[in-house]
C-alpha cells in the first residue's frame, strides 16, 4: 500500500481542480438555456471561464475546497487506521501545495491549525464490503452552500406554499421551498440532494450521499424517478437564475433517496451544492495502493470542452452600462451607479470577511480605508520561493454573514464599495444610501477568473487571523463585478426574492396526490 497516500493525493488534486464531466455537462446545457446579453448568461461564461483555467493552472476550481469528506469501501481485513494516517497527510501536503485551502478552524477560539487537521476534519467514513478492491469517493463541498442545507419536519408550513403534509406531495413542497430559500446565496445554480426519513443524523447522511450519483442517472424507484423530474422542472421555474441574478436556470440536478423513518418523526433533508460540485472517486489495488480506475470521468454522450469565450474581464452585457472605476472613489461616482452596471476595478482593495468585520467594529483599521474597496473573499494563498506571497484563488464568499457588522463598518470608515456575492440585507442597503456606497455582486466559485485580474498582492495585516480571514491588499486590474445594490436603495436581491416567492406561490396545489 506504498503508493496509497499518493493516489490519495492525486484524487485531492483531481477534485478540487477538475470538475467531472457529468457536472460540466450540466453548466454547459445550462449556458445553452440561458439567453446571451442577461446576467445569467455572463454568469455562466465566468464560470465556464473559471473552470477551464483551474484545469489548466491545476489550481482550486473555488477558493473554498470545504470539509473535505472522504467515503471509502474496504474489502474485509483493510487496515483503516493505516488508510487514514496516509489520507491525514494527503490533506496536509494538498494544503501545503495550495490545492486546498487550510479550513479546519478550532470552533472556539477560531484559531486556524493551518493543515486542514484536526478534530472532525478530515471526514473519513469507511464501510466494509465484498470485492477485493478499495473504492475512495471524495466530495470538497463548500461553507457558501453547506450553510443552505435545510431540514423540515413533516408536517409544516411553508412560505408561499402552505401545509406540506406527510406524504409525497408535502415532500415535493418542502424540496421546492429548499431551493427558494436558498436563493442565490450557494452559488446557484446549484445541484441537490435530499434525505427523506431517517433521524436528523442519518437524513443529512442520506442527503449527503445522494451527491455521489451521477447528474445523469435515473432513480430506479419510479415514484422517486418522477419527483427528481418534477422538482428539475418546477424549480427552474423560480426564477432564481445563476447567483440569484433572475434567470431559467436555477437547479441542475436533484437527486433523492428514502430509508426508513420510526412514526413519530418525518424529516426531509436537503444537501445543497453549488455549481463548483467536486466530486470524484477512484478504486484502488489494495495490495499495491495504485489507482485502478476512475469513477466519474467518463463524459457523457455530447460533450465538448468549454470553449474560451473572454479574457479576464468581463463579455458584454446587452443594455448595461460599464463603469472603469480606481480606489479611492468618490461619492458622486457612486451615486451615478444603478443596480445591474457593470464596474471595472483597477487599484488596491481590501480582504475582509467574518474576523476582519468583528474586529473593525470596536478597532482602528491598519490601512486608511476611505473610499475604499472591501472584498468578502478568504482566498488560497502560497508564499513563492522568494518569500512573496501569491494568490492561487480568490472568488467572493457570502455576504450576508457580514450583515450584522457591515452598515456601521461603511459609516466609520468610508467605505464606497463592497464586494461579495449572495447580496445582504436591509440594514447594509440604508448604510448604501445614506452615505453614498455599492454592493458589486462577484460572481461566487470563480476563483481562478478573479485570482488571474490580481497584479500584486502588496500586504497582509491579520494573518493571524488565518489565510482565509487575514485581510489582504490587492492590487487588481479589470476585477469585473455587477451592481446588485445601488445607493438608491434598490436591491436586485430583494427583487428576486419577490418574484420568486410569487412563482413558488404557484406550485402549491397538490400535485402527487
Ligand atoms: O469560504 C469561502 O470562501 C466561501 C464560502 O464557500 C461561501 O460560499 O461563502
Ligand atoms: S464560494 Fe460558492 S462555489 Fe465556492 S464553495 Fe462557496 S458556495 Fe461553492
Amino acid at each position: 500500500m506504498r503508493a496509497f497516500k499518493d493516489s490519495i493525493l492525486e484524487l485531492i488534486t483531481e477534485t478540487s481542480t477538475n470538475l467531472p464531466p457529468d457536472v460540466r455537462a450540466a453548466i454547459r446545457a445550462a449556458k445553452e438555456r440561458e439567453n446571451a446579453g442577461t446576467r445569467a448568461a455572463l454568469a455562466l461564461s465566468t464560470i465556464s471561464d473559471n473552470i477551464r483555467m483551474a484545469e489548466e493552472n491545476v489550481s482550486p476550481i473555488c477558493q473554498d475546497t470545504g470539509l473535505p469528506t472522504f467515503e471509502i469501501r474496504v474489502p474485509v481485513g483493510a487496515n483503516q487506521i493505516e488508510m487514514s494516517r496516509d489520507i491525514r497527510e494527503a490533506v496536509a501536503e494538498a494544503t501545503r501545495r495550495g490545492i486546498l485551502r487550510p479550513n479546519s478552524v478550532d470552533s472556539l477560539t477560531g484559531k486556524n491549525t493551518g493543515d486542514n487537521l484536526g478534530p472532525g476534519t478530515p471526514v473519513i467514513h469507511y464501510e466494509q464490503w465484498e470485492k477485493d478492491e478499495i473504492e475512495v469517493r471524495l466530495i470538497l463541498k463548500g461553507g457558501g452552500c453547506e450553510n443552505k442545507n435545510i431540514q423540515y419536519s413533516l408536517p409544516c408550513e411553508l412560505e408561499g406554499l402552505g401545509r406540506a403534509g406527510r406524504d409525497l406531495d408535502g415532500i415535493r413542497k418542502c424540496i421546492l421551498h429548499s431551493v427558494y430559500q436558498a436563493q442565490g446565496q450557494g452559488c446557484s445554480a446549484g445541484f441537490i440532494g435530499v434525505g427523506i426519513g431517517g433521524d436528523r443524523t442519518t437524513g443529512y447522511q442520506l442527503a449527503k450521499q445522494q451527491l455521489f450519483r451521477r447528474v445523469d442517472d435515473v432513480n430506479p424507484d419510479p415514484d422517486l424517478a418522477k419527483l427528481e423530474s418534477y422538482i428539475m422542472e418546477a424549480a427552474n421555474q423560480l426564477g432564481i437564475g445563476t447567483m440569484g441574478f433572475g434567470g431559467d436556470v436555477t437547479l441542475l440536478g436533484c437527486k433523492i433517496g428514502a430509508i426508513n423513518r420510526i412514526p413519530a418523526s418525518f424529516f426531509v433533508s436537503v444537501a445543497y451544492n453549488c455549481w463548483a460540485f467536486r466530486r470524484q472517486g477512484v478504486t484502488i489495488d489494495p495490495k499495491t495502493g495504485q489507482i485502478r480506475s476512475w469513477l466519474y470521468k467518463d463524459e457523457p454522450k455530447d460533450a465538448s470542452k468549454e470553449k474560451k469565450t473572454a479574457p479576464a474581464a468581463a463579455p458584454a452585457m446587452k443594455k448595461s452600462r460599464e463603469w472603469r472605476l480606481t480606489p479611492p472613489i468618490s461619492e458622486e461616482q457612486i451615486r451615478q451607479l444603478r443596480v445591474g452596471d457593470v464596474v471595472i476595478l483597477d487599484g488596491l482593495i481590501h480582504t475582509g470577511r467574518d474576523a476582519l468585520h468583528k474586529y473593525l467594529v470596536d478597532h482602528e483599521a491598519p490601512v486608511d480605508l476611505s473610499g475604499g474597496v472591501i472584498y468578502h473573499c478568504g482566498p488560497v494563498m502560497l508564499k513563492n520561493k522568494e518569500g512573496k506571497w501569491e494568490v492561487k484563488a480568490a472568488g467572493p464568499t457570502t455576504s450576508i454573514r457580514e450583515e450584522p457588522y457591515q452598515g456601521e463598518i461603511i459609516r466609520k470608515f468610508g467605505i464606497r464599495a463592497v464586494i461579495g456575492k449572495g447580496g445582504m440585507g436591509a440594514k447594509t442597503l440604508a448604510a448604501l444610501k445614506e452615505h453614498g456606497a455599492v454592493y458589486l455582486n462577484a460572481i461566487g466559485g470563480a476563483a481562478q477568473y478573479y485570482a488571474d485580474c490580481i497584479e500584486d498582492v502588496e500586504g497582509v495585516h491579520f494573518l493571524e487571523f488565518g489565510i482565509p480571514e487575514a485581510m489582504w491588499h490587492l492590487r487588481v486590474k479589470n476585477f469585473a463585478a455587477i451592481v446588485t445594490m445601488d445607493a438608491h436603495g434598490n436591491s436586485l436581491h430583494v427583487d428576486v426574492e419577490k418574484s420568486s416567492l410569487e412563482k413558488l406561490a404557484k406550485f402549491k396545489d397538490p400535485v402527487f396526490v
